[in-house]
């Protein structure tokens, strides 16, 4: 643990081991020319589902390593779309996006996964697994990758207990509230230490206290070196810190640093 922020200390700076950079002419990586202090990078991106209209246009910017930004905007306006981008859950109609100094548009299945597990998610609807108890749930991606639970127990239990879930480490999802419940996804979305977290509405299944004791741990997230996107419509939570604003209406971004 790490004392100051009573955070599992991560194992090393920046996790790109498994992520292959091709050399450009200059011999130096494209990873390195466009800048490796951008986790995700959009160009002129563009959005439409099946044959409707454009839901979002022309979106150029980058997530920075380590940045920590909300993104916002009208209901409709493509917050959910966007961050399913983000994690390559969705591909753009035009545009590109680069994820850890790779082109997406590039990446086989085989590479998915890796990457993937660099950006942490917390939906909407939580998505735990009702027939696994907190702790299951939290270590479930470590389990996917096939670690042994000898390697993450204590990790784990530590995390549960740092969102303040330690009461609650063998109970089922089911018997959880809307606020544990948002609390056992975000440690789940955390265990693996992504470089990048997206949190879609993270606060809105919780009252003002618990959202702002989230913002809190969203922050302490970022401190130890996460860049974290939080889509939300809420003003109260946004007005508590001074972060960039990525607001979206009408399909266009407007970013305010
Ligand atoms: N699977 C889909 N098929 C067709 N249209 C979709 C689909 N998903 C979203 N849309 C449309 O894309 C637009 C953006 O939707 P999205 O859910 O991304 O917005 P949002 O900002 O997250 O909204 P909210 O704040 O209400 O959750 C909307 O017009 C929506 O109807």
């Amino acid at each position: 643990m790490n004392p100051a922020s009573g955070w599992p200390s991560r194992r090393s700076p920046v996790r790109t081991a498994n992520i292959h950079h091709k050399s450009g002419a200059s011999g130096r990586s494209r990873a390195t020319r466009q800048g490796l202090c951008a986790v995700i990078r959009f160009e002129n991106v563009g959005l439409r589902y099946d044959m409707g209209p454009e839901v979002l246009r022309d979106l150029s910017f980058e997530v920075k390593r380590q940045s920590f930004q909300f993104l916002t905007g009208p209901s409709g306006a493509g917050k959910t779309s966007l961050l399913r981008m983000l994690f390559l859950a969705l591909k753009p109609t035009r545009g590109l996006i680069t994820v850890l100094g790779r082109d997406a548009s590039t990446l086989s299945r085989t590479d998915l996964p890796s990457i993937r597990r660099r950006i942490g998610v917390v939906f909407q609807d939580f998505r735990l697994l009702e027939h696994l108890s907190t702790y299951e749930n939290v270590a479930l991606p470590l389990r996917v990758r096939g670690r042994e639970e000898a390697s993450y127990r204590q990790d784990v239990i530590d995390l549960i207990k740092w969102v303040g879930l330690g009461e609650r480490l063998h109970a089922s999802p089911v018997v959880l509230s809307g606020g544990e419940k948002q609390r056992a996804a975000i440690a789940r979305a955390l265990i693996d230490q992504p470089d990048i977290l997206l949190a879609d509405e993270p606060t809105g299944n919780v009252d003002p206290p618990l959202a702002r004791r989230l913002l809190r741990l969203f922050m302490e997230l970022n401190r130890t070196g996460t860049a974290v996107v939080i889509a939300t419509h809420d003003l109260d939570l946004m007005e508590q810190v001074a972060a960039r604003r990525l607001v979206l209406s009408d399909g266009r971004l407007d970013i305010y640093d």
